[in-house]
């Protein structure tokens, strides 16, 4: 191909960058955001393609630790910043960059990459399979009441400035962390990113605004949000665009979303990406006037198919034999011996019989537990060697909490 991928070196960051940005339409982000993704971008765990010393191809790799079924946070290759010049499109680059960033990836020693695709059609030949959804929701507040629980009333609200009060915020994320798959641990400095607040990216709405949740003195929860108003003849009918609501207790969810759902001249709350299980769905008295979407969010690769078996538990106990594929990374082919239950798990290659044969695509869709291996099974993409083996494994891989990634990176 003649072109020249290499590591990136920090003075050329500059040249990278605008090669993303314009990959992504050409508007520049604010001198701010630009400032902090430099100060975010891992030059030494990111690629260059270069053609003729013009950058015409990007890729990144954030060293993120992500939840997984269980509660351990696993070593993941957060796959950014991916973008090849339309000059030099379709002639195999990102492929290259594809291969070149899957084998860095395990030289790292890192059993999972993930990432969040511009389109999903892009990622699955590389091996990514759909591991978390999310929802959007648009709820007609003025049409949709919510009841709370008991306690609701114990919590107190109050208003305070976003960068005030966000090592408070941040260590309410830090607890919920653990307790859902598919969350990543926030890297120093990328609380920044939540606070970024350009005029020109508000879509005509207020300011970032912060309620936080208390008892007894102790931050318990809190909503990030802005408000876009609106009039029509016949009154207010504003929108609540909700950016966070990180709660640590049902009570502390159900006052902040009381709280959403009922300021006055709003008639909407706009809410993106929110987990498909999140309480407040059970509060509403009408869940069609929800209009929830549900989208794609984190896509799983195995890079390390006997590590990444290893680092999560399981439901039940399993012991099973998978046949797996994997054209792209063929260090993971082959057969596998998993053992396991809810307190830890070996994964070892065996010369067995193989009892479910899949590719690595559809582990990477099981691997958070939110996508059923008997789902996978439905649509043909898992075949069942050993009668009764699917749905021993399919109930050991699920997860009682849906997985959920809150940000996008
Ligand atoms: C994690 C993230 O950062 S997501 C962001 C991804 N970046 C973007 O969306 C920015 C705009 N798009 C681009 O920069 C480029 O079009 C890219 C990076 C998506 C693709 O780069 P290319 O160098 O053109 O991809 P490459 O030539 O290696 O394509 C490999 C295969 O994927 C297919 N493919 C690649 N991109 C797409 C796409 N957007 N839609 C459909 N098919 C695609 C190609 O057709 C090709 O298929 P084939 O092997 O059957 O011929």
């Amino acid at each position: 191909m003649g072109n020249d991928l290499r590591v990136l070196r920090r003075e050329d960051w500059d040249e990278w960058y605008d090669n993303l940005v314009r990959a992504f339409g050409g508007v520049p982000e604010s001198a701010e955001e630009r400032a902090l993704w430099r100060e975010l971008t891992e030059t030494d765990r990111s690629l260059g393609a270069w053609d003729g010393g013009v950058c015409v191809g990007t890729a990144g790799a954030f060293s993120f630790r992500l939840t997984v079924p269980g509660g351990a946070a696993v070593p993941a290759a957060g796959v950014t910043m991916v973008s090849v010049a339309a000059t030099h499109r379709r002639r195999g680059m990102l492929t290259s960059m594809m291969r070149r960033q899957l084998d860095d990836v395990r030289s790292w020693g890192e059993p999972l990459a993930v990432l969040t695709a511009s389109e999903p059609v892009i990622y699955g030949r590389f091996g990514y399979g759909v591991g978390s959804y999310h929802v959007n929701a648009e709820i007609d507040t003025a049409r949709v009441r919510l009841s709370v629980p008991p306690g609701t009333e114990d919590v107190r609200l109050r208003y305070a400035a976003p960068a005030d009060v966000l090592d408070a915020c941040e260590a309410v994320y830090a607890q919920l962390v653990s307790r859902r798959p598919g969350m990543v641990a926030r890297i120093p400095g990328w609380e920044r990113l939540w606070l970024l607040d350009p005029e020109s990216e508000r879509g005509g709405a207020s300011p970032l605004q912060c309620v936080l949740a208390e008892r007894g003195g102790e931050v318990v929860g809190y909503a990030r949000f802005r408000i876009k108003g609106d009039w029509e003849a016949a009154g207010p009918k504003g929108t609540v665009v909700v950016q966070d609501v990180d709660a640590l207790d049902p009570a502390a969810h159900a006052a902040l979303w009381r709280f959403l759902f009922e300021i006055d001249l709003t008639s909407k709350i706009d809410a993106r990406r929110r987990p498909l299980d999140e309480p407040w769905q059970h509060l509403v008295s009408d869940i069609r006037r929800c209009s929830l979407l549900v989208r794609d969010s984190l896509h799983v690769r195995l890079v390390d198919v006997g590590a990444a078996l290893e680092a999560r538990t399981y439901q039940t106990p399993v012991d099973v034999v998978l046949e797996v594929e994997d054209a792209f990374c063929p260090w993971n082919s082959g057969r596998w011996r998993l053992t396991g239950d809810p307190k830890g798990a070996s994964c070892m290659r065996t010369e067995d019989a193989a009892d479910l044969a899949l590719s690595v695509r559809e582990l990477g869709s099981a691997y958070l537990g939110g996508v059923s291996l008997d789902a996978l099974a439905a649509a043909g993409r898992v075949r069942e060697l050993r009668q009764g083996a699917l749905g021993e494994v399919s109930v050991a891989f699920g997860s009682t909490v849906a997985p959920w990634l809150a940000h996008g990176f």
